[in-house]
């Protein structure tokens, strides 16, 4: 979201291929090369379990096969890692920032190639995924202008099992910076590569992104081995809208808090509690403007909304919709598949962004994290009443108000249970401001300068400069 290393002359492991600008069209791209990378190259696993089809959501195609990591490449990956962080870890930190600054350079060289592979491989719209790349350029120099005081890490990143495909990239550019062999490893694979990686003894961080569930289950595996945890996880987050703002503003900050990336975004804001007086003109508003969003092939400039990420998730986000006509909710618009005219993209997995009016709070798509495209509109009457009802979760990811009293902003701010909170604005995340959560949505936090404590470990050395006094 919106988004969180000498410099070498020439690559000196130069083994990418420019693939994405060779199929730069929607329905062209094919799967050629090996997805794992390990000591500085891409290599199929030595024990690879099985092979898995990678589907392009736009079109629904499968775009190849690549092979889960057993064990054996786990523990080769994380042995790569070790040899890599003795020659990082001997490097000034001013000779990691120069390394951190030629990847954000070379990033920024080939932000139209990434994008690209990045909206083939998850189905969001090119307008979008440029924003991610900027985003981690800027990543990468911000915490190149920190580099120069402390040590740095090697890393084995285990991507989810639908996008495995452009964090090759990131690799390849890591190499190509300068970063020695085997300091950025990926594995891929599902659920089972996951667990190797928490159980290995030699993996002293774990960090996670993904959905509550899984992650109790990798705090239970980290427990075992006593292994700091960084979870980011899942939320249901509140956005409060009070009568007296401007309503264009929060109709704004409503679809952006809703539905970009087809409104698979942790931090969310899904529950938009309306003050009533303006409810109706809210909603009518909103309601307007969803209709209007442009859906299609991700890669067209003009698109606003692409494909959802697999078949079964856009089961899982229109069973969702049901539930909540079942439970009393009226659909106010859109709730359903979407079939674009193109016929090459008659089979992704498209829908129609979805307002849902007569909301309360026990309802499932007011309670639980649908991850799709669907917003809950629920009225309130007064500020303690809308905190309470705010924080009635288990999650506390994030939260936003508008309002054009500052002074209420803030008093609202300061009593949400959530660890981002955004006024008169939602879904911007700055790489300086810290991100996580609080309650089930995680701890730790990424992005900003809070985030070097959760990959830094404190040494403290006293030393003596005379003689040794004794009791004894
Ligand atoms: N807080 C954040 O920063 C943030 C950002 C993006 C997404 N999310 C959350 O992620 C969720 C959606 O992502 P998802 O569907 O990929 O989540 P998920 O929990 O299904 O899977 C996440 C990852 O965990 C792996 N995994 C699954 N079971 C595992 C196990 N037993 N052991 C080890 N690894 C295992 C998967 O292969 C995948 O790579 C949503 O809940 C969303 O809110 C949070």
């Amino acid at each position: 979201m919106l988004p969180r290393r000498s410099l070498s002359l020439l690559p000196r492991f130069c083994s990418f291929v420019p693939f994405a600008t060779m199929s730069s069209k929607t329905g062209t791209f094919h799967l050629q090369q090996p997805l794992n990378y390990r000591a500085g190259a891409r290599i199929q696993p030595v024990d690879g379990s099985h092979s898995e089809e990678v589907n392009e959501p736009a079109t629904g195609r499968v775009m190849g096969k690549f092979l889960f990591s057993g064990e054996k490449e786990v523990d080769l990956a994380v042995q790569s890692a070790k040899a890599a962080f003795k020659i990082w870890s001997q490097k000034s930190g001013m000779e990691r920032s120069r390394v951190l600054l030629e990847a954000a350079r070379i990033i920024r060289e080939r932000r139209e190639e990434i994008a690209t592979m990045e909206t083939i491989n998850n189905g969001k719209s090119i307008f979008e995924a440029r924003v991610d790349i900027d985003i981690s350029w800027q990543c990468l120099e911000y915490y190149a202008g920190l580099a120069g005081a402390i040590a740095g890490n090697a890393m084995i990143y285990k991507p989810s099992p639908l996008t495995p495909i452009s964090v090759v990239m990131l690799a390849e550019i890591f190499t190509q910076a300068g970063v020695p062999n085997g300091l950025f490893n990926v594995v891929q694979g599902g659920a089972a590569t996951g667990q190797f990686l928490c159980q290995h003894q030699d993996v002293s961080k774990v960090s996670f992104t993904g959905s509550v569930p899984t992650g109790i289950k990798i705090m239970e595996m980290s427990a075992k081995g006593i292994k700091p945890v960084t979870l980011e996880l899942g939320g249901k987050s509140p956005l409060i809208i009070f009568s007296d703002s401007v309503l264009e503003n929060a109709v704004n900050g409503a679809l952006m808090a809703n539905f970009l990336t087809q409104g698979e975004v942790c931090c969310n804001g899904t529950r938009v509690f309306v003050q009533r007086e303006i409810l109706e003109a809210f909603t009518k508003e909103v309601v307007k403007r969803t209709q209007k969003i442009k859906i299609g092939d991700p890669l067209l400039e003009d698109t606003r909304m692409g494909a959802l990420i697999s078949r079964p998730h856009l089961e899982r986000v229109l069973g969702f919709i049901t539930q909540a006509k079942e439970q009393g909710a009226k659909v106010l618009c859109g709730g359903e598949p979407y079939v674009p005219d193109d016929p090459k993209l008659k089979n992704g997995y498209y829908m129609r962004p979805c307002v849902l009016g007569d909301c309360r709070d026990d309802m499932t798509c007011v309670k639980e994290e649908i991850f799709g495209p669907v917003m809950s509109i629920l009225p309130f009457d007064t500020e303690e009443e809308v905190l309470e009802r705010a924080n009635n979760t288990t999650f506390g990811l994030a939260g936003g108000v508008f309002t054009r009293d500052i002074q209420r902003a803030h008093r609202v701010v300061a009593a949400l249970q959530a660890g981002t909170c955004f006024i008169n604005n939602y879904n911007v995340s700055p790489v300086e401001l810290p991100f996580g959560g609080y309650k089930m949505s995680g701890f730790g936090r990424e992005n900003g300068q809070a985030g070097i404590e959760y990959y830094s470990q404190l040494k403290t050395v006293c030393v003596e400069m005379g003689d040794v006094e004794s009791v004894f």
